[in-house]
C-alpha cells in the first residue's frame, strides 16, 4: 500500500477465495462460559481454516467479543476445548504463552505506547518476545508500517497521528510478531466515520493475501465483500453459518432476518 493512499471506498477488487486451505487453525469445540450468573457462551463450536476468513456479527451483548477473547485466553472458559493449529490451548504456562503469539489482536481501543515512537510501539514485541536485533526489527517495522501506509509517521509519537492512523499502526505491530492467525474485535468502532474505510482498506489487502482472519464488526459492507463465511451469533450462540450471499440475502433464522433488518436500515 502507498503511503496515505488508502482508498475512501472499499468497493472493486473481489476477495481472494484461492488461498484456503483444508489446514485447521482455530478450532472451539462446546465451549462454555458464564460472567456469575449470566451465560455468555452457549455450546460453541467454531472452526477457521487457514487462509479463511470468518467476520462474526450478531446483536450487541450478544457474545462476540467474548469469544473473540476466549480464543488466546484473555478469558477463561468454564468448559469446552480451544486449539490453536491443532494444539490444546492451555490455561496458563509457556505453551500458552506460544500459542499467544500466533495470533495477532487488533482491538477497538488501539493502545499504543503513549510514550514510544511509532517505530518503537512496532518493534517492541519483535526485539522482546522474537529475540530479533535493533536493525532487523527497524527493518520489519519499516515494512509493515509502509504495507499499512503510514511509514511517514514512523517517527512520530502517537498522540500526533489520527485514529485511523494509530489503528493502523496497532495493525503492523500485531503483524509484526508473523501470526497464524489476525483476530479483530470492531476495529473500527472508535474511529470517526471518515476513517474507518483506510482500516477496512488494509484489512482487506490482509485477507486478499491470504491472512487467516477472525473479525468482529458491525460493518456489514466489510462482512460481505472480505469474508469467506459468515457467522452469526445471538444470545450466546451461534445461530447460523453461511456464505456472505446466503447470510444477507437468504439468512435462515428470525433472529438473523431481525438482526440484518434493523442494521441494513440504519
Ligand atoms: N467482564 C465482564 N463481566 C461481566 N459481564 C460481561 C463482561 N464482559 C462482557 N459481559 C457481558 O457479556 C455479554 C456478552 O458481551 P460481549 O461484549 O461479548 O458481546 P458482543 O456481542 O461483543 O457485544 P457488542 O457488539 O456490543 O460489543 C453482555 O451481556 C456483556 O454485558
Amino acid at each position: 500500500m502507498k503511503e496515505e493512499s488508502v482508498s475512501s471506498t472499499h468497493s472493486g477488487s473481489e476477495p481472494r477465495k484461492d488461498s484456503l486451505s483444508n489446514k485447521l487453525l482455530v478450532e472451539l469445540s462446546h465451549v462454555e462460559k458464564h460472567y456469575g450468573r449470566l451465560h455468555v457462551l452457549k455450546d460453541i463450536n467454531l472452526q477457521v481454516h487457514q487462509g479463511e476468513v470468518l467476520v462474526v456479527v450478531g446483536p450487541s451483548g450478544s457474545g462476540k467479543s467474548t469469544m473473540c477473547r476466549t480464543i488466546n485466553r484473555l478469558e477463561s472458559i468454564d468448559s469446552g476445548v480451544i486449539r490453536i493449529d491443532g494444539q490444546l490451548l492451555p490455561e496458563e504456562g509457556k505453551d500458552l504463552a506460544r500459542l499467544r503469539a500466533e495470533v495477532g489482536m487488533v482491538f477497538q481501543s488501539f493502545n499504543l505506547f503513549a510514550n514510544k515512537t511509532i517505530l518503537e510501539n512496532v518493534t517492541l514485541a519483535p526485539i522482546k518476545v522474537r529475540h530479533m536485533d535493533k536493525k532487523e526489527a527497524e527493518d520489519l517495522a519499516m515494512d509493515l508500517l509502509t504495507r499499512v501506509g503510514v511509514q511517514s509517521q514512523a517517527s512520530k509519537m502517537p498522540s500526533q497521528l489520527s485514529g485511523g492512523q494509530q489503528q493502523r499502526v496497532a495493525i503492523a505491530r500485531a503483524l509484526a510478531m508473523k501470526p497464524k492467525i489476525m483476530l479483530f474485535d470492531e476495529p473500527t468502532s472508535a474511529l470517526d466515520p471518515e476513517m474507518v474505510n483506510e482500516v477496512l482498506d488494509v484489512m482487506i489487502e490482509l485477507a486478499q493475501e491470504g491472512m487467516t482472519m477472525i473479525c468482529v464488526t458491525h460493518e456489514m459492507g466489510f462482512a460481505r465483500k472480505a469474508a469467506d463465511r459468515i457467522t452469526f451469533m445471538a444470545d450466546g450462540r451461534i445461530l447460523e453459518e453461511g456464505k456472505p450471499d446466503e447470510f444477507f440475502d437468504h439468512p435462515k433464522s428470525e433472529r438473523a432476518r431481525e438482526f440484518l433488518s434493523k442494521i441494513l436500515t440504519h
